[in-house]
């Protein structure tokens, strides 16, 4: 299996795909491959176009320009194919809150030609996949956001999906619930071999991704696993806190050749190799230093590198004076 998704054999392949809303690029003829089973996600800010391109590719949003296959399945010409293909959990709940959780699901297996025969078969495994077997006979308004999350991917698995798409599933939850729902998605990718594309604007969820597809502004701007990604940014970021920052700054600049940033009482710079670095620091500079911390590069790095902003920045305001860590000054 190709590891990052080229070859035949791609489960999700996008070429030019694009979507306008009249005036509005919301996704601007993005390139994409996941290969079968991975774990893949796709990460960016509120209105980055994750949603529209998941839309997309799962027959919901007929595209403006460009192709899109899954399982080898054209996303426009053969859309009963690719529906057949996979499940999908989206951001607005539509769960029945007055049928019990094993009968939203019955009634939903119904619907869509599940054979009345393997109708219970398939209701008891998807609820058991995703730990809710014991809560069966409760009416799904009285589940927690959690259990209810849960049971939607539960509804998304009754037609045994190759590929699960999951939009923001863990948005609005609370951290144990998260953990749960990652519980269950790592092991139905890694025990059942199902793949996953997941849209996320959380930078630790990213982080469970086998690879991911940091997007923006409707366009993928860099793809690799997380370690991979951080790893291009090759540099750590060195936060000191002095007593007088102006002054420090002046310093690192002038005799360490630096260009440090000043934000509040802190001054921080990007430099490969941190901890080795911060001796340097202590010996040829005069300023009075409160403390040093030194950060290797996160997701927010990754993000920031390829867009110069943070990834909870609204996408007009630029992060003014901060040095962009791919391409940057400094050593
Ligand atoms: N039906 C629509 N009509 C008009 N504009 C739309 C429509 N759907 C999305 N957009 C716009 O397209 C852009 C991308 O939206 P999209 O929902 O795909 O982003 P997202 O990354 O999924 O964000 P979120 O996490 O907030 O859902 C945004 O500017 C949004 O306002």
């Amino acid at each position: 299996m190709a590891t990052d998704g080229s070859g035949p054999e791609a489960m999700v392949r996008a070429r030019g795909l694009a979507k306008s809303f009249g005036e509005v690029e919301a996704v601007k003829g993005v390139d994409l491959e996941v290969a079968p089973g991975e774990l893949f996600g796709l990460l960016g800010p509120n209105g980055a176009g994750k949603s529209t391109l998941i839309g997309m590719l799962s027959t919901l949003i007929t595209p403006t320009s460009g192709t899109g296959s899954i399982a080898g399945f054209d996303i426009v010409r053969e859309r009963p194919d690719v529906r057949r293909s996979i499940g999908l959990v989206f951001q607005e709940q539509t769960l029945d809150r007055y049928l019990t959780g094993w009968y939203n699901l019955k009634f939903h297996a119904e619907i869509y030609g599940v054979p009345s025969e393997e109708v219970d078969g398939r209701v008891t495994r998807a609820l058991r996949d995703v730990g809710l077997w014991e809560e069966r006979e409760r009416l799904a308004g009285t589940y927690s956001g959690g259990m209810r999350r849960r049971l939607e991917i539960a509804r998304g698995l009754l037609h045994r999906p190759r590929l699960l798409f999951l939009d923001e599933p863990t948005a609005g939850l609370d951290p144990r619930s998260r953990e749960a729902i990652w519980d269950r998605v790592r092991e139905l990718n890694e025990s059942e071999g199902i793949t996953v594309l997941m849209t996320t604007h959380y930078l630790e969820e990213a982080e469970n991704c086998g690879r991911i597809a940091v997007i923006d502004g409707g366009e993928i701007v860099t793809v690799g696993s997380p370690a991979e990604l951080k790893a291009q940014i090759g540099r750590d970021r060195v936060e000191i806190v002095a007593r007088d920052p102006e002054a420090l700054r002046e310093e690192l600049s002038t005799r360490l050749g630096l260009a440090p940033v000043v934000e509040g009482d802190t001054v921080w710079f990007t430099v490969a190799g941190g901890r080795r670095f911060v001796p340097r620091v202590f010996s040829e500079v005069d300023a009075e230093i409160t403390s040093v911390q030194v950060r290797s590069p996160s997701l927010d790095d990754v993000f920031l590198a390829h867009t110069g902003r943070g990834i909870d920045s609204p996408a007009q305001e630029g992060r003014g004076g901060a040095e962009p860590l791919v391409g940057g000054p400094g050593r």
